[in-house]
């Protein structure tokens, strides 16, 4: 079964009011028919993107808490992302695991949090430098999957492999690389279920931009892209109809 591709922009702790309406604007004349598209933008815009974006482009989170709400200072629940009208959810990424010290046994209680109030969690996964100079990578994103195996439905999740080296520094992985890795995640899903390793969606990560969008989008694991920094700017529109012609 054909894997539809997803491209997700995740705008992290960037833009203003009028940053933010003015690339909602731009994203509103973009074509995103062979493609599925989700924006995360911060949590106190969230509200009006979702005012403002239009369908098919979905909305999401890029981050929530464990628990929903109460006494969580800081924090955003799935419960209000859900009432915002965000569909989405970003967990594990790399910044989340690295500056809030969000641990496997968290994002285990996040994930499963967020998918009991019908949000769908964009997933990341990824090694350090260091962890891919000593051939630690397939460990790394075996360990970083197996403990939220059981609830890795491709209905509802979709796993970003992001290679920490690659985020933010402009040195993207080559598509031998990342496909390779892509591969041998989707080998290693295989052997918790067949079925949902075929179906399920795996997005690359890590200074995916308009130049490099074609070559990494002819890889037959990748399904997509979870981009920072070019998901500010015009080129984004490129990168999502470089993996909709690839997988046309
Ligand atoms: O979530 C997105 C990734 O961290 C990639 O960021 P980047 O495209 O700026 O390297």
């Amino acid at each position: 079964m054909a894997r539809k591709p997803i491209v997700g922009g995740n705008w992290k702790c960037n833009l203003d009011k009028a940053g933010v309406s003015a690339l909602v604007t731009s994203l509103n004349g973009m074509d995103c028919t062979d493609c599925e598209v989700v924006v995360a933008p911060v949590a106190v815009h969230l509200g009006s993107v979702v005012d403002n974006v239009k369908a098919p482009i979905e909305v999401s989170g890029q981050n929530c808490n464990f628990k929903g709400n109460g006494a969580y200072t800081g924090e955003v629940s799935a419960d209000q992302l859900v009432d915002m009208g965000a569909k989405w959810v970003i967990l594990g990424h790399s910044e989340r695991r690295e500056y809030f010290k969000e641990d496997n046994e968290m994002l285990r209680q996040k994930l499963e949090y967020a998918l009991s109030k019908g949000l769908k969690v964009i997933f990341c996964i990824g090694e350090k430098l260091e962890e891919r100079n000593a051939n630690k990578t397939l460990d790394v994103c075996k360990s970083q999957l197996e403990p939220v195996k059981d609830l890795l439905k491709p209905e509802t999740v979709v796993i970003a492999y992001e290679p920490v080296w690659a985020i933010g520094t402009g040195v993207t992985a080559t598509p031998e690389q990342a496909q390779e890795t892509h591969k041998q995640i989707r080998d290693y899903l295989a052997t918790v279920n067949a079925d949902m390793a075929s179906k399920i969606r795996i997005q690359y990560g890590g200074s995916a931009n308009a130049a490099n969008a074609p070559t990494l989008s002819a890889c037959p694991d990748i399904d997509g892209f979870l981009v920072g920094g070019a998901s500010l700017k015009p080129e984004f529109a490129d990168i999502i109809k470089a993996i909709a012609a690839a997988k046309k």
